[in-house]
């Protein structure tokens, strides 16, 4: 079986081959840390999650590295705002981030480098790019001279003289950054200080680096000058992956990556959810009203990656509906299993499961990561297994053979759990809780105050008798948040 997948830099589905055999180098360009994440981030990060999974589940071994962009002018805005800093703006929603791609199930990146932990990295690409004549100070900042770096626009198959035209109406030439540059389309590596603004020192003065920069360092950091995939959001492409190529391979004189991969947005109302529009529904938002974090899993691997997708109620709604019926399915073994004198302590084990629909999934799934393909095979075993159970409770017996049920079974699993789609054992679910939403509010706000005349222990007691009920306490600087289940 062969693994192809659509190369943004060639416009070409192409046979997936790896720098090194059995070896996968991936990183992904992953948030700006000045909010609570949105669904598009979501989406982003479910599918390189998966994409992660799969190549594991294809016998790779792969390293996943994930950026936090902590500096930019939007984090800085928002501390200014909240009279406080960048670093405990930044510090604040890379913890809020954890805590929501706990909830939907995202494995954690090998590495997760931050802008202020690269800057050795950082100053020293910008000095080989000086060095290689790609790179000029002007008045205190640094800026990449795009006309001397000849593929320029390889990626987003835009050309440099087709851009200027595009745009020729649009330069501010009173803009004071329009004349630092050379060329309108020369992008900053390093900004000057200014006043009261976080800076680092550097042989150009002191200042802060731009945002291309900061990827092209922390990939040559941590993976090397070649890697294999680079992946992020399709409205990366131009200008950052394209400025990121620009750097890194005008001082390398090799690729950056071989396979440049890019989701599809999700969108509202046909725009870009994003952060600076406001359009955007939070992770945190969506799954406190109670939509399970599978279902949200579920609703991005029914869309072709690379598409497009709407987030409206309608479709939410409709991926819980699916995601009720695959649940069935994964939880039947522990719903009929002793019934059917199973022994099934070890789901997932993947010594049992049919080579016929691990082909199958595969087959799907190795054409440019067919995720929809994918979940169309796990569907039919999930169908299947939950008719067999209507069957068992209402005619106390199976149509097939037990052993071949524990096959389907234990195939579903395993399959479902590559897509990271996964259903809790009944038995290990906390008790179902009936406090209301008052009360879980009344016990913390009674263990706060436990907490403040130090009393830990009851502070821990009150956590624990809530845990005992389904109830997650989240900690944060902001006061605490709860979530049920
Ligand atoms: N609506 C979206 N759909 C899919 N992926 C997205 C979406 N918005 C952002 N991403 C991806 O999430 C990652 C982090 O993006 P980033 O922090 O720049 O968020 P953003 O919401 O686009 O920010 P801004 O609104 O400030 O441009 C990137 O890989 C980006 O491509
Ligand atoms: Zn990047």
């Amino acid at each position: 079986m062969t693994l192809t997948l659509y190369n943004t830099l060639t416009r070409r589905q192409e046979t997936f081959t790896t720098v090194e055999p059995g070896k996968v180098k991936m990183y992904y360009c992953g948030v700006t840390v000045y909010d609570y994440c949105h669904l598009g981030h979501a989406r982003a990060c479910i599918v390189w999650d998966v994409v992660r999974r799969y190549l594991q589940f294809s016998g790779y071994e792969v390293r996943y590295i994930q950026n936090f962009t902590d500096i930019d002018d939007k984090i800085l805005n928002r501390a200014r705002q909240e009279h406080s800093s960048m670093e405990a703006v930044a510090d604040r929603f890379i913890k809020a981030y954890f805590e929501d791609m706990a909830r939907l199930g995202i494995k954690e990146a090998d590495e997760y480098p931050r802008a202020t932990h690269t800057m050795n990295g950082i100053q020293r690409l910008i000095h080989d790019l000086e060095n290689k004549g790609y790179a000029y100070p002007s008045a205190g900042d640094v800026y990449y001279a795009v006309r001397q770096f000849s593929d320029y626009g390889k990626l987003s198959g835009r050309k440099l003289d087709d851009l200027q035209a595009g745009a020729s109406d649009r330069v501010n030439i009173e803009d004071p950054e329009y004349q630092k540059k050379k060329d309108p389309f020369d992008f900053a590596l390093w900004k000057a200080a200014k006043p009261g603004e976080p800076a680092w020192e550097s042989p150009w003065g002191s200042g802060r680096p731009g945002w291309h920069i900061e990827c092209s360092a922390m990939v040559r950091d941590r993976l090397g000058d070649t890697i294999d995939i680079h992946a992020g959001g399709a409205d990366l492409i131009f200008p950052h992956h394209e400025n990121e190529i620009a750097q890194s391979e005008a001082v390398t004189g090799k690729p950056l990556a071989t396979y440049w991969l890019h989701n599809g947005m999700v969108k509202v109302d046909g725009e870009k959810m994003s952060k600076s529009l406001g359009n955007f529904t939070t992770i945190r938002d969506l799954l406190d009203r109670d939509v399970e974090p599978m279902a949200v899993r579920l609703f991005v691997l029914q869309a072709q990656y690379r598409k497009p997708i709407d987030f409206t109620d309608e479709a939410i709604a409709a991926a819980t509906n699916g995601w009720h019926t695959l649940k069935e399915g994964l939880l039947f073994g522990y719903e009929y299993g002793e019934k059917l004198g199973w022994e099934v302590k070890n789901a997932g084990n993947e010594t049992e499961i049919s080579p016929e629909y691990v082909n199958r999934f595969r087959e799907a799934v190795d054409d440019d990561f067919n995720f929809p393909g994918g979940l169309a095979i796990i569907f039919e075993l999930a169908k299947e297994l939950r008719r067999e159970g209507n069957i068992i409770v209402h005619e106390g017996k199976t149509a097939t053979p037990a052993a071949e049920l524990r096959q389907q079974w234990q195939t579903l699993v395993t399959l479902a759990g590559v897509l990271g789609l996964e259903a809790t054992k009944e038995a290990e679910k906390p008790a179902n809780n009936n406090l209301s939403d008052a009360e879980i509010e009344d016990l913390i706000a009674q263990r706060q105050a436990a907490r403040k005349a130090k009393n830990f222990a009851e502070g821990d007691r009150i956590r624990n008798e809530l845990q005992a009920q389904g109830i997650t306490l989240i900690d944060s600087k902001d006061g605490t948040r709860w979530h049920r289940g």
